[in-house]
């Protein structure tokens, strides 16, 4: 979904009249199980376990080609796997499912690259990403409901851009840019985030927002973060799974990783 607007993903949410929401009774919000992805006999995943529990903040590093896009791309339903089977809580079976059923059932995606709308101010990015199957120019002249407004107050607040409000997007730093992006996302109120390489190309500081804004993000919505960037990893991760070849090499607390010989060996000793 590369590239897709604000309008691809409220078309998505025309989907959700009566979205399902995951149930989360035995507190794993994502279930993937043996999942196989071949590209021309190449196994790019090849029979992956991942578990994510609800509320949890996952990492998830590994060198290059070690399927985490592909990973993603399952979970998102852009790759349909050759073999295994992926769950969102305990009903709802996300192979059955197509991109934008998937967008709409609560499983958010942030790109690598920023995607805001440059010539509308920050507010009016929140807005369009909060609306429904309209078009741009009803949403943007259609009268906002004082619950709507608060909510858009409380996404500014959380990615930390109330200041910037009437700003246009397009003027933003390439950090701020990407808390739009998220806040954006929050508009539909996933109940997983899944986020590809946030701080590349930030600076110290924005890196060092962005650490706060995933942590606090994650507690009422799981969080899954793919990053190279160690140093961040380390600033926010509680669990961090390693992916090799297709498949979870290690998997615990970020010391215990780091210190695996054979972590060691395929990836941070490369
Ligand atoms: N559409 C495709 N066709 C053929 N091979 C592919 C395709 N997509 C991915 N691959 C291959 O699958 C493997 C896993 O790729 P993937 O992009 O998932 O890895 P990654 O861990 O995200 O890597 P990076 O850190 O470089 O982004 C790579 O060897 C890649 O070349």
């Amino acid at each position: 979904m590369r590239g897709s607007s604000i309008v691809d993903r409220a078309l998505g949410r025309g989907h959700r009249s009566n979205p399902p929401r995951p149930d989360l009774s035995h507190n794993i919000i994502l279930y993937l199980e043996g999942i196989t992805v071949s590209f021309d006999g190449f196994r790019a995943l090849n029979a992956l376990n991942l578990y994510i529990e609800a509320g949890e903040l996952r990492c998830i590093i590994g060198p290059n080609g070690a399927g985490k896009t592909t990973m993603m791309d399952v979970i998102t339903g852009k790759t349909r796997p050759d073999e295994g089977s992926a769950w969102f809580g305990q009903t709802i079976d996300l192979l059955a499912m197509k991109e934008p059923e998937i967008a709409a059932a609560g499983i958010g995606r942030k790109f690598q690259k920023p995607t805001v709308f440059g010539s509308h101010t920050v507010f009016e990015n929140l807005e369009l990403a909060m609306a429904g199957d309209k078009s741009v120019w009803k949403i943007l002249f259609a009268k906002l409901s004082a619950e709507q407004l608060a909510r858009i107050d409380s996404v500014l607040e959380t990615i930390g851009l109330k200041d910037l409000r009437s700003q246009l997007a397009g003027s933003l730093s390439h950090g701020q840019k990407q808390w739009l992006e998220i806040g954006m996302l929050l508009m539909q109120d996933p109940q997983l985030l899944l986020v590809d390489e946030p701080v590349a190309g930030m600076t110290p500081q924005e890196t060092e927002k962005t650490a706060e804004l995933l942590v606090s993000l994650a507690g009422q919505r799981s969080v899954v973060v793919v990053e190279h960037d160690m140093d961040f990893v380390r600033s926010i991760a509680r669990t961090v799974t390693v992916l090799h070849e297709g498949s979870v090499l290690a998997e615990g607390p970020i010391d215990q990783v780091q210190n695996d010989p054979k972590v060691v060996e395929v990836y941070l000793g490369e």
